[in-house]
């Protein structure tokens, strides 16, 4: 099961929550989960469909109760401590306190401070801890099996904020999306905040142009601004159709023949998902080799520039391709021999391969002094 995260108007703390909802997870259960952080004398939340621009959608909405609110501004370990007493699952835990590193990390490098000496922006930062709490909590219910995101609109302009006017993307945002593409359009106001970025940032796994996935759902999460394009957050929850991967191809004839292995290794290093070598016949009869190495296309540039500086190429193709992929779940095991990892592969939900890890069983097949032939057929007969 696949998330995207379609961000044509940016994406706020509210955006995302409003959005998950939207997708079906259940408010009780966020509320639920949300009561055990223990701050609830100091907000409340108000949940209702909204519409923009002919599109029913979710809003978010956290109201700060002033007279209770917490005043001493919360660090990084206050907030820490709040999410690590709470009542929600290790899963949403994680990915909450994942989600303030990010940001206390960027917060640190703007204002040139130490990391726990980091403000949030927000009176009490009440508010990104409940909109933060509130995406682990969904992310951890849905339990996708990746999470992407399309390329981010981060809006332009400046926005005003408690210590004056800031450019955007404020400086955080700017510095949370390091790596991630991001443009603007015609609207000139903060689409994407700093809570917003990272949340993708500590979240997704790829930034794409397109989407190639089944749907089985969407939900649409409301920003506050009305806008003449909708003001909305879309997350899609779909299945993986075929993966689209760029194939680059390079053959060489004048390489020591000595250096293949190695920029192999440093092909996986910079995130190749197969590096392959063909002998083939060249121009004037010559030997030579065919590099080609399968990626994801927001990694190619790295691909490119280890091909360019470490090997003798003047010059490398791409295409684009599509690959069909087994379901793969690793499960580690306890078997005669001691623990083994097992690539279960399905097909549409059945299991149509079962392989233990090679690297385990050259370790089991090296401690033990046994044939590694005799290990594997061993251990291949394991009950799983
Ligand atoms: O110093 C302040 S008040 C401040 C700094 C920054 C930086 O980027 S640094 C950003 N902001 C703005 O605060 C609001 C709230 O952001 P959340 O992500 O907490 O919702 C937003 O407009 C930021 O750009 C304030
Ligand atoms: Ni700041």
């Amino acid at each position: 099961m696949i998330l995207y995260f379609d961000c044509f108007s940016g994406i706020s703390g509210d955006m995302a929550v409003g959005a998950l909802l939207d997708l079906g997870v259940p408010k009780d259960y966020l509320i639920e989960n949300l009561k055990s952080l223990n701050i609830d004398e100091e907000y409340e939340i108000e949940i209702r469909k909204s519409n923009k621009n002919g599109i029913e959608g979710t809003d978010f909405y956290v109201f700060l109760k002033e007279e209770n609110i917490h005043h001493h501004e919360r660090n990084l370990k206050d907030i820490i401590s709040i999410i690590d007493k709470s009542r929600i699952t290790d899963g949403a835990k994680e990915i909450a306190k994942r989600i303030f590193n990010i940001i206390a990390e960027a917060e640190a490098k703007v204002h040139g401070k130490s990391i726990d000496e980091v403000h949030f922006h927000e009176v009490g930062a009440v508010d990104s801890i409940i909109d933060i709490v509130g995406v682990a909590v969904c992310i951890d219910y849905l339990k996708p099996d990746k999470i992407i995101s399309s390329y981010v609109n981060t809006g332009s302009g400046f926005v005003k904020c408690q210590h004056g006017i800031l450019p955007v993307p404020a400086p955080a945002t700017m510095n949370i999306l390091k790596d991630v593409p991001i443009y603007f359009d015609e609207r000139k106001f903060e689409l994407t905040t700093p809570t917003g970025a990272a949340i993708l940032k500590g979240l997704c796994t790829e930034f794409v142009e397109g989407i190639n996935m089944k749907i089985r759902a969407v939900g649409y999460g409301c920003g506050k601004k009305n806008t003449e394009k909708p003001n909305v957050l879309r997350i899609v929850l779909g299945d993986e159709d075929k993966e689209e991967v760029v194939l680059l191809e390079t053959t060489i004839d004048d390489m020591n023949p000595q250096f293949y292995g190695y920029v192999m290794d440093k092909l996986f290093e910079k995130g190749a998902l197969d590096v392959y070598l063909t002998p083939v016949y060249m121009k004037k009869n010559r030997p030579g080799i065919v590099i080609s190495v399968l990626v994801h296309e927001n990694k190619e540039k790295s691909i490119i520039e280890v091909l360019f500086k470490e090997t003798t190429t003047i010059g490398i193709r791409k295409f684009k391709i599509k690959r069909y992929e087994l379901q793969r779940e690793i499960k580690r095991v306890e078997t005669e021999f001691g623990k083994v990892d097992f690539k279960i592969s399905k097909y549409e939900g059945e299991i149509v391969n079962i392989s233990p890890e090679f690297e385990d069983l050259k370790r089991i097949s090296m401690d033990m002094g046994l044939p590694l032939k005799d290990v594997y057929n061993f251990v291949r007969r394991t009950k799983l």
